[in-house]
């Protein structure tokens, strides 16, 4: 393993070797350079890291809030003056574009701030006349060690809709990135060492099923967070529930986007373009198909495909790059059979992400099927890549019915400014995360995000005030105080 750099478990503020035999590349998808390997950890390691995190939760679940708020608020500013250098590692690793990435760096940190500034706010309830001389309060209390873990797509934001709220609670964390996104977990903890997170506060292994399986089975793990596809997510839900933790499982989407008859296409039209196709489609509020309304079909979609043949693909690191690559060789491939099934269940390919790509890298150029129907493999399953299916509708009311019909209900998009279709949207769709006339709403931590249906598992949701209630238990109390005899 000469010439690559090995990265390291982090535990109790140390970079510690690995002692696995097993180790995955880190690799660049723009290149298909190798970059970096990171060790698959082991059981033990994670067993460490979770022994680790609950001695410091000792410490760290009796400080008080403010001094919980600070040091995120210092982390908040030390991530402010590292903005740059944050979004160039998200886009070697992950391959989005950098202007992707600069505003996924943004929203971690509106999650640091948001956890930073909520926790003295939200610690609890209480009523102060609840029966003849009765004050009932709910205490809210942190729970102990979380593990959290990780998907690809999002190296940055995921993390921190995660481990800042945990810790603003009260709680430690030992987190698992994604294997194929891990340098920039490796540069967030250098970032929390200058804010001066006190050692074992956030620990850091590495891996996929076993790691997991140790998170998910370590009794000394109260919670845990868990972001990535529909079956892992399920997997993590029932696993970590069986052996009674609580869990909540962010999953995978199949987002509709509804173009209807007055929708404004000058507006709509790079909106729509950019649900699709940014960051190469490998976002859980991507659009992935796109039902649009008879009486306009063939005026959107001449525009549609010819604004896609002129998306610039190329590496991210070059600004002016809109489409980079998807995440490995595997996946490129993947959307390219995918483009095969289509064909063969009677889909039309209207633009073929095979042609005209770079050479070198993971590459899927903006790939759009017409005739798409709800039997088909690419109308059903998760693709993940900037392919969108097509499927012309005659109304709004059959475009809530096809997107209702699937189960990976994260979010789904209106494009009308007509108040009643508007309102006869937001009533009548299965959906967490609506977006009107806006291609992809963007998580917002002041509020929840999560889906319905099989894109989300679990009762409360990350951010917003939900996310401080999964990170914390309570305690009600309720007392008499007799003061009528003052
Ligand atoms: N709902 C949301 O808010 C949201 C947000 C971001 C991403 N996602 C979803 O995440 C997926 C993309 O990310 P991904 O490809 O990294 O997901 P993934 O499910 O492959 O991996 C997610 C995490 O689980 C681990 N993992 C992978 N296989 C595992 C296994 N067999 N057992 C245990 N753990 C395993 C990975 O190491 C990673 O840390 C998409 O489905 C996307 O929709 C959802």
């Amino acid at each position: 393993m000469t010439g690559v750099r090995v990265l390291k478990n982090y535990i109790n503020g140390e970079w510690v070797d690995s002692q696995t035999d097993t180790f995955e590349d880190v690799v660049n998808p723009a290149t298909g350079e190798v970059i970096a390997k990171v060790p698959l950890s082991t059981r033990a390691e994670l067993d460490e890291a979770a022994a680790v995190a609950a001695e410091a939760f000792k410490v760290w679940g009796k400080e008080s809030t403010p001094k919980r708020g600070r040091l995120l608020f210092r982390l908040q500013n030390v991530l402010l003056e590292n903005t740059e250098e944050l979004a160039r590692l998200i886009t070697l690793e992950n391959g989005k574009s950098l202007a992707d990435a600069r505003g996924e760096v943004q929203r971690g940190i509106e999650n640091t701030e948001h956890a930073a500034s909520i926790v003295n706010l939200y610690m609890g309830d209480t009523i102060a006349n609840a029966a003849s001389d009765v004050e009932v309060s709910n205490y809210r209390y942190p729970i102990g060690v979380v593990g959290c873990i990780t998907p690809f797509n999002f190296p940055m934001m995921v993390p921190f809709w995660m481990f800042p709220m945990a810790i603003a609670a009260g709680n430690t964390v030992v987190i698992k990135p994604s294997e194929k996104t891990p340098l920039l977990m490796e540069k967030i903890v250098d970032l929390t060492e200058q804010a001066g997170f006190p050692k074992g506060l956030l620990n850091v292994v590495y891996g996929a099923h076993d790691v997991v399986n140790g998170i998910l089975q370590n009794p000394l793990v109260k919670a845990v967070s868990f972001v990535g596809s529909e079956p892992v997510g399920r997997y993590v839900y029932q696993e970590g529930t069986k052996h009674m933790k609580r869990v909540q499982a962010l999953t995978g989407a199949k987002n509709h986007t509804i173009v209807l008859n007055d929708a404004d296409l000058d507006d709509a039209m790079p909106k729509i373009l950019g649900g699709a196709f940014g960051s190469a489609g490998q976002r859980c509020m991507a659009a992935a198909v796109l039902t649009v309304e008879d009486g306009i079909y063939d005026e959107f979609m001449a525009r549609f495909v010819e604004e896609a043949k002129n998306i610039v693909i190329g590496d991210g690191m070059d600004d002016s790059t809109f489409l980079g690559p998807v995440i490995r060789k595997e996946n490129q491939q993947r959307t390219f059979d995918y483009i095969e099934k289509g064909i063969a269940a009677g889909a039309t390919v209207t633009l073929d992400g095979r042609e005209n790509i770079p050479e070198n890298g993971f590459f899927v150029g903006p790939t759009i099927l017409e005739n798409v129907t709800v039997e088909m493999d690419i109308w059903k399953d998760e693709i993940f890549a900037p392919f969108v299916s097509v499927i012309r509708v005659k109304d709004l009311r059959e475009a809530v019915d096809v997107a209702n019909t699937h189960e990976l209900a994260n979010g789904a998009c209106l494009f009308s400014n007509d108040a009643r279709s508007i309102r006869y949207f937001r009533e009548n769709i299965d959906a967490g995360m609506l977006g009107i006339n806006l291609g992809v709403p963007a998580p917002i931590a002041w509020f929840p995000f999560s889906g319905w249906k099989n894109s989300f598992y679990g009762d409360l949701h990350t951010n917003g005030k939900d996310g401080l209630n999964f990170y914390t238990h309570t305690k009600v109390v309720t007392a008499q105080y007799n003061t009528k005899s003052f």
